[in-house]
């Protein structure tokens, strides 16, 4: 029996990716958690003719107990989003404090828990929740992730428009890094199949996934960021959680982990100087099995982008321990 649990369930995001793993034969029950609307988004989804039971919660009466208590993966798509003009590191003052509340949650009601990240900023809020839950002792860096699916979705789907190929998901690109502008680092060198696109091609290419999010903050007009799209991705990435915890093999995703804590993290972890950071990483059904180091296999060119990557990331990534463990004493 499979619980999954939503936190930030009524949100643009929350809405369609609760609709889809209503739809998942993986899943046999799901509580949504929010703020605001959540039972009346459970009782939507409830008369649809699938197996999964679907409960709503709001914080009064101890709702996030009630939605907690005995999940096995939990995702969190909970915080405000992006208007035109903002960066992700512009909501990290809100989102922060969110994230830190719904993972001592989960640190009291459901400490062995997948926790999947979605709320930005993602560089940011997976080491906030890492710090959370070592002060509780539960820290289990095989089950905490930043989802960062998205950017390879898009990678996948710009790549295919401009090597012309009509289906994108006969793409398959890593994207390394972290998840917000130049920090995120699509290697096209290593798509399968292989692109050959020119130079200008190819720095356009990284610029759209760089900048997918920006895309959509745009042209929604003050109306919020990316929410469909999202919604699949995080669905594709839960769905490749709960395949492995059904006992799949091979199975690999993107995802923003704590690498001291993964096997094979620590050969990332020599080239990259982070504690976190985006790599494929083979799942299994107790968590991340392995970091797959492919940085020793990136082209000149990628190498360049990965050293801008390093020290944004280094940044956003003390911002968020220093977030739960309080930044130094000036001297
Ligand atoms: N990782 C990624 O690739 C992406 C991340 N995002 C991020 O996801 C987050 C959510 O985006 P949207 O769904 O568009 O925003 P939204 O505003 O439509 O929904 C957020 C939901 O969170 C709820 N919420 C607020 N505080 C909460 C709390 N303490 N506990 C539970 N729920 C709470 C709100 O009531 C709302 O229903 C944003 O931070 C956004 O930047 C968005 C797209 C891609
Ligand atoms: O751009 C944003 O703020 C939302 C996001 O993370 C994305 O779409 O990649």
């Amino acid at each position: 029996m499979v619980k999954a649990v939503v936190a930030g369930a009524s949100g643009g995001i929350g809405q369609p990716l609760s609709l889809l793993l209503k739809l998942s034969p993986y899943v046999d029950e799901l509580a949504l958690y929010d703020v605001v609307a959540s039972p009346g988004v459970a009782a939507d989804l409830s008369h649809i003719s699938t197996k999964a039971k679907v409960t709503g919660y709001l914080p009064a009466d101890d709702g996030l107990k009630a939605a907690l208590t005995g999940a096995d993966v939990v995702v969190i798509p909970a915080g405000i989003p992006r208007k035109p003009g903002m960066t992700r590191d512009d909501l990290f003052n809100i989102n922060a404090g969110i994230v830190r509340d719904l993972i001592t949650g989960i640190a009291l009601y459901c400490p062995s828990a997948f926790i999947l990240i979605i709320s930005n900023p993602v560089n940011s809020t997976v080491p906030i929740a890492a710090e959370v839950l070592k002060k509780h002792g539960v820290f289990d860096p095989k089950k905490l992730f930043g989802v960062t699916t998205l950017d390879v979705v898009r990678a996948e789907t710009f790549t295919a428009t401009v090597a012309g190929k009509p289906d994108p998901s006969v793409f398959k690109i890593p994207v390394v890094g972290g998840h917000s502008g130049d920090t995120i680092v699509p290697l096209l060198s290593l798509s399968e199949p292989k692109v050959e696109i020119s130079a200008s091609d190819r720095a356009s290419l990284v610029n759209r996934i760089q900048f997918g999010g920006d895309e959509v903050v745009q042209a929604k007009e003050g109306k919020g960021s990316a929410t469909l799209s999202m919604a699949h991705a995080g669905f594709r990435f839960v769905e490749s959680i709960l395949k492995a915890v059904a006992g799949e093999t091979d199975i690999v995703e993107n995802t923003f982990v704590y690498l001291p804590g993964v096997s094979g993290g620590d050969d990332v972890k020599s080239i990259t100087g982070l504690d976190f950071f985006s790599v494929p990483v083979e799942l299994g059904p107790y968590g991340a099995v392995k970091a797959i180091n492919i940085l020793p296999q990136v082209s000149e060119y990628e190498k360049g982008l990965l050293e801008v990557a390093y020290a944004g990331l280094a940044a956003n990534i003390k911002k968020g321990v220093d977030f739960i463990v309080g930044a130094p004493e000036a001297k």
